[in-house]
């Protein structure tokens, strides 16, 4: 193996002569982030010093699978290998960032033209388990949409709490939801959608022209490859301060916001097959899942008036939206409540409690 397999990829197969500086890149959590600019235009590699390339792999999978939409823009993988001194890496498009998060309207119009465009034929699920957070995602294709969400989602959010906090009470209420719920799909056409999984504020920007980006979709793990830093991942750690929510505790980090950049564009277009060597062929996917589930962070998300009406209009609003929203809160607060504690627990059983009460269950 190279001594520094970046560099000889990008002065190979990424066309560059050379390396004109490498700077580093500030705003992640677990990896540590430079822009490499060079002749044949800038890089965005990220690195991480104790993860196998599997977690790079499966962000890799789930952004291709993304930019084959030609729907939102999201940056292009080039790469993910090895370090010689253990850890991995990952090359892809660097983006040059605009000052704004952009036009609210335009994001929700790209969102749905992914959705529409990442129909699968292959059910709910994934090809890979992978994580939210730092927990693990069962994604096991199924068919049937209730089943799924209510075994692999739910289902998986409720074990854990009882398992970690001996939560019998939100365990067993939760169960009575998940078994009584079909009725809030009835009427409903439920196709298995191209979803980002993780879509908050720290996940959305735009880039120098106004278009929206998103980034960093919810990261694949392999559950025998996590190690400690990994099981403190992701941006679930660092909600923005508007959630809505009960703050986290004050020993965690604060949120930290994109930062803008200033680039050069030129990037090659090639190498898409080098990436995710251990996954090639596979129909990768962020994950598959009802569309409305993507709405689950958008407490966390700032989504307006204009976003969802230009969503709409290109993923119409199916019969009882409005009573499925919470149930799909519902497994981000339960999430939250299984990394961060009680302060979520209210808030999710709140919710069971309110749906229990709606469906006489
Ligand atoms: N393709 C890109 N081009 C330029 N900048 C990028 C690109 N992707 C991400 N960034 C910037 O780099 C920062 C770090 O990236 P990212 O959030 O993916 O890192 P991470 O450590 O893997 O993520 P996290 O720990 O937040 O889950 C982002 O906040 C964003 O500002």
């Amino acid at each position: 193996m190279s001594d520094d397999p970046i560099r000889e990829w990008i002065l190979s197969e990424g066309k560059a002569t050379e390396i004109t500086r490498i700077s580093s890149v500030g705003g992640g959590c677990i990896n540590r982030a430079n822009r490499y600019d060079t002749d044949a235009g800038s890089f965005f590699v990220k690195t991480n010093r104790s993860i196998g390339p599997s977690m790079f792999e499966g962000e890799a999978l789930g952004l291709n699978a993304m930019y084959e939409t030609k729907s939102i823009r999201v940056p292009k993988p080039f790469k993910v290998g090895s370090l010689p001194t253990g850890g991995s890496y990952i090359i892809m498009e660097f983006i040059e960032f605009g000052a704004s998060r952009g036009d609210q309207s335009v994001l929700g119009t790209k969102l749905a033209e992914l959705h529409k465009a990442g129909k699968s034929e292959k059910g709910f699920g994934f090809d890979v388990d992978n994580t939210i957070g730092s927990t693990p995602q069962v994604n096991t294709w199924t068919s049937d949409w209730i089943q799924f969400y209510g075994e692999h989602r739910l289902g998986f959010q409720l074990q854990l709490a009882r398992d970690q906090y001996g939560d019998s009470s939100i365990y067993d209420k939760g169960q009575r939801l998940v078994k009584s719920m079909g009725p809030l799909f009835d009427d409903v056409i439920i196709e298995p959608c191209l979803l980002h999984g993780d879509l908050w504020s720290g996940n959305i920007s735009s880039d120098k022209n106004g278009e929206p980006v998103i980034v960093d979709p919810a990261c694949y793990s392999d559950f025998r490859l996590r190690s400690p830093v990994f099981l403190r991942s992701a941006s679930f750690l660092f909600p923005p301060t508007s959630c809505s929510l009960p703050p986290l505790s004050s020993s965690l980090p604060l949120f930290i916001p994109f930062f803008p950049f200033d680039a050069d564009t030129e990037r090659p277009t090639t190498v898409v097959g080098e990436v995710a060597s251990g996954t090639k062929g596979m129909q990768a996917r962020a994950s598959d899942g009802h569309n409305e589930a993507e709405f689950g962070m958008s407490w966390c998300a700032g989504f307006g008036g204009s976003f969802y009406n230009a969503y709409f209009e290109v993923m119409p609003k199916q019969p009882g939206f409005e009573k499925r929203r919470d149930l799909y809160l519902l497994y981000h607060y339960l999430n939250h409540y299984n990394l961060f504690g009680s302060g979520y627990c209210s808030s999710a059983m709140t919710i069971i409690d309110d749906y229990l009460r709606f469906l006489k269950a």
